[in-house]
């Protein structure tokens, strides 16, 4: 379940922003839409606890993020969030799997076997040596999306995932999107402005 209440944001000298309450029961998935520059990577990080709002509150299941302790938050968003970004970035001295490695939560069972599972099902095995820089842009999409759902979390955000894609690759992202939601018991919240992923979700909020 993820529920808002009251969300206010305002960056300094910047606009200020009160966005509608959100209320997404467990196992059902959200859409963001709406025009450019109206707040919809503002009110992710909001959700993803990557920024701190003015006010108001969002929870994530029974936690409410910011009611957290900032090192609590910290290992509840490691523990609980995934976020696709829409320009992701690596660190660029290590392989792809070695960017996976480093995300994955202390703690988990026959790491490299569950790794190298998810690296297959998302089409990237044969580039898992190769250093980020030389994946294509597509390749690092992919890439995004394993590092982002290797802790298996309950919320899977993903910002603008079909910008710039052309019709074939933006069905295959959006349908990878959704299935690795699926098999990991993710709710999965979409923000774009891209109309061709509206017919993929039942939720939308448009701001
Ligand atoms: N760090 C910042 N400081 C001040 N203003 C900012 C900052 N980041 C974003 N903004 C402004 O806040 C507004 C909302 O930005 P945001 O990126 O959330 O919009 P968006 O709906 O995701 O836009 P787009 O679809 O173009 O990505 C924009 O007018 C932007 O210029």
């Amino acid at each position: 379940m993820i529920q808002t209440d009251k969300l206010k944001f305002t960056y300094k000298d910047g606009p200020e922003f009160s966005f509608p309450d959100i209320k997404v029961p467990s196992k059902e998935n959200l859409l963001i839409t709406g025009n450019s520059g109206v707040g919809k990577t503002t009110l992710l990080h909001l959700l993803a606890g990557i920024r701190r709002p003015v006010s108001g509150k969002v929870e994530i299941n029974d936690t409410s993020l910011y009611d957290l302790k900032p090192s609590e938050l910290d290992s509840f968003r490691g523990n609980n969030i995934g976020v696709v970004f829409q320009q992701p970035h690596f660190v660029s001295g290590l392989s792809a799997l070695e960017n996976i490695e480093i995300a994955i939560k202390k703690g988990v069972a026959n790491k490299s076997s569950h790794i190298n599972k998810l690296v297959k099902r998302l089409g990237i095995e044969n580039r898992a040596s190769y250093k980020t820089n030389n994946l294509s842009l597509g390749e690092k999409q992919r890439l995004g999306i394993a590092r982002a759902i290797v802790n298996k979390p309950q919320v899977l955000y993903a910002d603008e995932p079909t910008a710039s894609l052309d019709d074939n690759n933006a069905s295959i992202v959006m349908e990878l999107l959704l299935e690795e939601a699926e098999i990991n018991n993710s709710q999965l919240v979409c923000i774009t402005h891209d109309q061709r992923v509206k017919k993929y979700f039942k939720n939308e909020i448009d701001l």
